[in-house]
Parts: structure tokens; C-alpha cells; sequence
């Protein structure tokens, strides 16, 4: 039996990516509604009501006015967006996160995704605090390279007609949305500080943690990583060397993988962490997909 699957938002930047790993797959019948629907409330809670399974890509505002409806509706759901990411009645939707995600994620009735952002600082922070390498309160710093696309249609806009050209830095003033989960879902008490900047390339990401470790503290980071990700199939850790002199965030476009590495200079402790991924890909769409595969108990990589 097929399973069937509505995309609302699905001819924006997630929604069509998204679309694109699932429209060849035989197992999964997508539920489209015409063009001159697609926000229509009605037409989408009937698109809703079909669905076994309904993934939103939509902004935070039209999440949190459908939800209500949603919760009285048979389908799973998984939001792409950042509405529900700190709410205790939707599983966090990093399959990698810990021992039990995949399980939470399988049993559950409401999945949220991580942001793109999140998805590599969570990643490169939860193993050091499980494992001691750093405490839960350590001051911490982020930095992050991000594609356009992460801004989604309006920001491609931007670039795509020339009325942004080179990048920036934002987000300067510490209300990033991503800030909460971060702390959340890494396990930190400490709010990090984080500086995310756009570059004049669509797609691809990459995540930096610098960290005051004691002498000995690359090592020490870089066993954490190994040992929370051993036999990961989407996350690896790699030497520092895989990803050459100059990192390119665009290394992993295209693909499900986010990368981890660390470096830093072993006498002094001096320490960076460093996640690549594509923001459409293990950021958002791929993710969502890793999801859906797990809720319906596919195997995990299906269309990936
Ligand atoms: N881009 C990225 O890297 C990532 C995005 N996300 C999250 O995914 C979600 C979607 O983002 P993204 O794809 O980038 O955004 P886009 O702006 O590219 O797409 C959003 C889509 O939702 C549609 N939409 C808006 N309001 C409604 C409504 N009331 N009913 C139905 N459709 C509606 C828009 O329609 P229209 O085309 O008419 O504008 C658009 O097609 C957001 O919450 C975002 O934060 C998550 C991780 C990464
Ligand atoms: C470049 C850019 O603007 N990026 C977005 C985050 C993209 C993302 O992960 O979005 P969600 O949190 O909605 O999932 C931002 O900083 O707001």
C-alpha cells in the first residue's frame, strides 16, 4: 500500500524540494491541490484529511494558524518550520540526535525539523555536553555560513535580480529563531552567542563552534564526536584534512550528509568545531524526508 503524503508549501524552496525526492518514488502518492487552491483553508484541510502523513512548509505565521486543525485531523505531520521545535508535544526531528530519537520520532504524531543552523550546532555541541568535554553552561560561540536559499523565496529574489550582491552578516542583536532549540536540544543552560552570515551562493552551509578547550582539547572534542555518531549513515565525522584547506560549504550539496570535523592546536586547547551540510538537504528537505521514512517505517534513506 501506498502511503499518501500532502506537501503544504510545495512550490516553495522546501516544499519543491521535498517534492523532488519523493515524486518517482512508488511507495508514496502526493496529494497536490491546483495552483488556485493551495491556500485555500478548505482545500487544504481536505488535502489534510487524505493524507496519512502531511509535511509543512510554510512559513511560522500560517503553521501556527493550521495547527489547531490539525491536532483533530488523523494524519502525522511533519513542520518544517520553526514553530514547534521547543514543544514538548512535537518529537524534535534530529534522527541523530541521541540513542532514542529514532523511536520518539516512529511514535509520534507530530514531528518538528530542525533549523538548517541548528541541525550543525546541535550536532557539534550535544556530544561535548554529554560527555563532559565542555559543561552545560560554557560560553559558547557560533558562527555560520549560510546559501541564500536559506532565506527562502524572497531572499532568492534578492540575489536572483541583483538587488543583493556579495553577503552579509545578520542577526547580530542575539534574537536568532534558532537561538532556543540550539539551547534546547544541545543540552546547554548558557544561551550561545550567534553570528549567521549569507553568502553570494545559493545553496550549502557551514557551522563553526570556536572553543577555549584545556590543552589536549581537539582530541578530546573530536573522540566525543566519534563516539555519538559511530555508525551514523547521514552523519560522519571526518579528519579535518577530508575537507581540504579551503572548506567549501558547498561541498554536500545535493545530498542527505552533514559532515564533522574538528581542528585547533592540541598544545594550547584552542579548539574548532566545524559542520558542513546543505541547508536544503540534511537543513531541511532531506531531513524531512529521513523523517517521513522513519514514521512510516521505510528504510531511512529512501530517495536520498
Ligand atoms: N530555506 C531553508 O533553508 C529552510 C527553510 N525552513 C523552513 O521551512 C518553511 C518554508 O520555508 P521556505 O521553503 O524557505 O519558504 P518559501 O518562502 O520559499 O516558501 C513558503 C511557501 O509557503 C507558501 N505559503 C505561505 N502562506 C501560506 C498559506 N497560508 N497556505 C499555503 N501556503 C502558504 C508560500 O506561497 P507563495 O509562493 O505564494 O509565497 C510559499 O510557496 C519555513 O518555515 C522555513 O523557515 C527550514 C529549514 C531550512
Ligand atoms: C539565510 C537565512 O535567512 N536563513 C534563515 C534560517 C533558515 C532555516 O533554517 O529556516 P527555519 O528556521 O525556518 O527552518 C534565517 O536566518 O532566518
Amino acid at each position: 500500500m501506498t502511503a499518501k503524503v500532502f506537501i503544504d508549501g510545495e512550490v516553495g524552496t522546501t516544499g519543491l524540494q521535498i517534492r523532488a525526492r519523493l515524486e518517482s518514488r512508488a511507495d508514496i502518492t502526493l496529494i497536490s491541490l491546483p495552483e488556485e487552491s493551495r491556500k485555500s483553508r478548505l482545500a487544504r484541510i481536505g488535502a489534510f484529511g487524505e493524507a496519512d502523513v502531511a509535511i509543512l512548509c510554510l512559513p511560522d505565521a500560517a503553521v501556527h494558524e493550521i495547527a489547531p486543525d490539525l491536532a483533530h485531523l488523523p494524519c502525522r505531520v511533519i513542520d518544517a518550520s520553526t514553530a514547534h521545535r521547543t514543544d514538548p508535544a512535537w518529537a524534535f526531528g534530529f534522527a541523530e540526535l541521541d540513542a532514542g530519537a529514532r523511536a520518539r520520532i516512529a511514535g509520534a504524531k507530530f514531528v518538528s525539523n530542525p533549523g538548517c543552523y541548528s541541525t550543525g550546532a546541535i550536532a557539534l555541541l550535544k556530544p561535548l555536553v554529554a560527555a563532559g568535554v565542555i559543561a552545560p553552561d560554557h560560553p559558547v560561540t557560533i558562527n555560520a555560513l549560510s546559501g541564500y536559499s536559506g532565506g527562502g523565496k524572497s531572499m532568492i529574489a534578492e540575489f536572483e535580480t541583483g538587488a543583493v550582491t556579495g553577503g552579509f552578516v545578520y542577526a547580530t542583536g542575539q534574537k536568532h529563531k534558532h537561538l532556543p532549540e540550539i539551547v534546547a536540544h544541545a543540552g546547554l543552560t548558557r544561551r550561545p552567542i550567534f553570528v549567521p552570515q549569507v553568502g553570494p551562493f545559493a545553496q550549502g552551509m557551514i557551522v563553526q563552534v570556536p572553543l577555549h578547550l584545556p590543552p589536549g582539547g581537539p582530541a578530546a572534542a573530536m573522540d566525543a564526536l566519534r563516539a555519538h555518531y559511530k555508525g551514523q549513515r547521514f552523519v560522519q565525522v571526518v579528519e579535518r584534512a577530508a575537507m581540504g584547506d579551503r572548506i567549501d560549504p558547498q561541498r554536500l550539496n545535493g545530498t542527505n550528509l552533514m559532515e564533522l570535523t574538528v581542528d585547533g592546536d592540541p598544545e594550547t586547547g584552542a579548539t574548532v568545531l566545524i559542520a558542513v551540510l546543505d541547508n536544503l538537504g540534511k537543513g531541511a528537505s532531506g531531513a524531512a524526508v529521513q523523517n517521513l521514512n522513519i514514521l512510516l517505517g521505510k528504510d531511512e534513506g529512501a530517495g536520498l
